[in-house]
């Protein structure tokens, strides 16, 4: 039996904006999501800020009803049977909601553990598993106020556990923390999914996603534009080469000026400071680019410049570029992904 299985799933919302005069909009966050996740995979849902990743989420876990479409956890319908999904799940979400500041993580997890019904037997044995599990012995005991970033999110990990969940979602668990606690994170995540929880991941870090995700979904707009292996979403962009371009005070405009430059396949840009890091794809082999690509980028001051092989972040800005036609190679909606996509089932 399959762990989650998702088809067809939308979700619209509607509110009310303006005043005095309110005008009702919808807003279509989730357009016909359908993907399946084996028991036991770690799967990645990835997509830019408002693809629709944390709403996909939370009709998964009934907190949200699907408007229309079904999803079924170990067989159970969302919809139907709410209460039998939200007997075999846990939810973690990024971010400092959800834990008692003032109590000790002993008695956070005392305190969740009663509200979870485990039974009192069960409860001694159940905690210390999780301190372990987390690596929060010798802890334990300590207030939460206390804690950092890295060590709430362990915690939040071991609240989500408490009922033996055996599909775990988490929400962002990695955001604000920092690169050696996350180290730490994601070895929790692994340890978790090699003891046989599915575990349903959102992240914004490619490289955690590539480390970690048994699978991938690449959401943008609502939609599922690739899903597959990091290894098979990577070779969708293998036939590209990476520039990157240290500059300062590049703008939108300057931006589109490479996008335009024939031979280009994909732009981004990070700010980090002052300093902006430019992503140029562009086709293999293809040094020739160096020369128009600066050119475009006439007027701002460059630093070092360097080529290198295409990653995870490189596929993934690939096909949410091109599901949202920034490259101007499309115009929006692309089923699949880049050329054709990856989509690979389960072997369930
Ligand atoms: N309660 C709501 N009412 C109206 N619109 C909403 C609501 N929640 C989300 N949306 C909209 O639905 C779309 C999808 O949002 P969602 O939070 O699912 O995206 P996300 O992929 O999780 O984004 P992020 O990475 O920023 O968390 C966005 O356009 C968002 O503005």
């Amino acid at each position: 039996m399959l762990a989650i299985e998702a088809d067809a799933l939308r979700r619209t919302y509607t509110s009310r904006t303006g005043w005095p005069r309110s005008r009702r909009t919808e807003t279509e966050a989730v357009r016909g999501v359908t993907f399946e996740v084996a028991p036991g995979e770690l799967f990645g849902l990835l997509g830019p800020n408002g693809a629709g990743k944390t709403t996909t989420i939370k009709m998964l876990n009934t907190l949200l009803l699907p408007t229309s479409g079904t999803a079924r956890v170990f067989g159970h319908d969302v919809a139907r049977d709410p209460v039998a999904v939200r007997r075999r799940i846990g939810y973690v979400f990024g971010g400092d909601r959800g834990l008692y500041d003032r109590l000790s993580a002993l008695d956070n997890l005392r305190y969740f553990a009663e509200l979870y019904g485990v039974g009192a037997r069960d409860q001694k044995r159940r905690i210390a598993e999780l301190l372990d599990l987390v690596g929060l012995v010798g802890r334990e005991k300590e207030r939460v106020e206390g804690y950092s970033r890295g060590m709430r999110q362990r915690l939040h990990i071991a609240r989500g556990l408490l009922h033996h969940p055996d599909v775990l979602f988490l929400d962002e668990p990695s955001i604000g923390v920092d690169p050696v606690a996350a180290r730490d994170l994601r070895r929790t995540v692994a340890d978790l999914a090699a003891a046989g929880t599915t575990v349903l991941l959102t992240t914004h870090y490619m490289a955690e996603a590539d480390e970690l995700c048994d699978r991938i979904a690449v959401i943008a707009g609502g939609r599922v534009r690739a899903l597959g292996t990091p290894g098979s979403l990577k070779s969708l962009v293998r036939e590209r080469d990476v520039l990157e371009i240290e500059a300062y005070g590049v703008d939108a405009e300057r931006l589109d000026r490479v996008r335009r430059v024939p031979g280009v396949r994909g732009v981004s840009a990070e700010d980090r400071g002052a300093l902006q890091t430019v992503t140029v794809q562009t086709g293999r082999g293809a040094s020739d680019l160096h020369g128009p690509v600066l050119a475009a980028l006439d007027g701002v001051r460059i630093g070092r410049v360097t080529s290198r092989e295409p990653s995870l972040e490189d596929a993934y800005i690939a096909i949410v570029e091109e599901a949202t036609g920034k490259s101007g190679s499309t115009s929006g909606d692309v089923h699949g992904g880049v050329h054709g996509g990856v989509s690979e089932g389960v072997s369930a």
